[in-house]
């Protein structure tokens, strides 16, 4: 079995990234900016947006975050995304899900200017993904499960993908990135019949649905690739600890390659944000 190192493989496109934005720097004299916006004081949001922040600055990015209190109305959070929208220095824009009760998420993505939308949760960014228009913004993790799979499969012409989840986030956008890639795909979702059944016909296992340690050992076929996008914390011998949608220790020895939490899929979707905004910048 090989594990995919989500780590190393980030690592290497946000090297990619820096030597980018020096190139921008040097062509245009301005420097690409990434404004993320936070609402609230969630633990788990506060640790990625300060993790946003830092890789930004390695990379060489101009960052801004802006914190706004958990009791925000979705008007002045409009207000802000109207004025970053407008700002030449900005050229991509991140509002950390999940937001407070009262505010709108779909109204505050369908504010954000496509273009600046480094998230790629605007409906024009979905419209042209569904389209292959090479304009759309991909969302990141789904972007950095298709650069995982490729270091282990370079050409999936063929393969049956399978994926258990449908969110707009992850399970949708990523069936449209491997069907772009002519990999046959099925999307599962809780009300698919005999789901292990379904799983074990799969030459390319993804697990999306925050359900820990979903997939056991008689759900992947011999020589998958399992990618696991979980992230789940669990209470472990009186300890929280991190288990993704997998169980890792049952899977590893059937799957020819695999995906760790933490570690795998994780440390890929703040690398593809990156690279988004460079490209929106360009
Ligand atoms: N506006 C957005 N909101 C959210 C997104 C997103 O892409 N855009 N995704 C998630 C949270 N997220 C980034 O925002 C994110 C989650 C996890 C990781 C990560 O590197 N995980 C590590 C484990 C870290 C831990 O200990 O918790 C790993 O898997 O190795 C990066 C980004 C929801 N909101
Ligand atoms: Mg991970």
């Amino acid at each position: 079995m090989q594990l995919i190192d989500g780590k190393l493989k980030a690592a290497e496109i946000l090297e990619q990234v820096k030597a980018g934005v020096e190139g921008q720097v040097k062509a245009d004299g301005a420097r690409p900016g990434l404004t993320v916006v936070l609402v609230g004081e969630d633990p788990a949001s506060q640790v990625y947006v300060r993790n946003k922040e830092k890789r930004a600055e390695e990379a060489g990015f101009n960052g801004q975050l802006i914190r706004l209190p958990s009791t925000t109305s979705e008007s002045d959070l409009l207000a802000v995304i109207d004025k970053l929208n407008t700002d030449k220095s900005v050229h991509g824009i991140l509002v950390q899900l999940p937001l407070p009760e009262q505010i709108n998420e779909q109204a505050v993505i369908g504010a954000i200017a496509p273009e600046k939308d480094v998230d790629g949760f605007h409906e024009v960014n979905g419209g042209r993904l569904l389209n292959g228009d090479s304009r759309a913004m991909v969302p990141c993790t789904p972007l950095g499960c298709l650069h995982l799979i490729e270091t282990v499969i370079p050409d999936l012409k063929g393969m049956h993908a399978v994926i258990i989840g449908r969110s707009n986030i992850v399970g949708k956008p990523l069936s449209m990135l491997l069907l772009q890639k002519s990999c046959t795909v099925t999307i599962t979702h809780s009300k698919t019949r005999d789901l292990p059944n379904v799983c074990a016909g799969a030459d390319i296992l993804i697990a999306a649905v925050g359900v820990p340690e979903l997939v056991k050992a008689d759900w992947v076929k011999p020589g998958a690739v399992v990618i696991d996008v979980g992230i789940n914390r669990v209470a472990r011998d009186g300890k929280q600890v991190l288990v993704g949608d997998v169980d890792f220790d049952a899977v590893r020895d059937i799957a020819s390659a695999i995906t760790p939490v933490p570690g795998g899929v994780g440390p890929m979707t703040i690398a593809c944000l990156l690279s988004n905004t460079l490209a929106a910048s360009r």
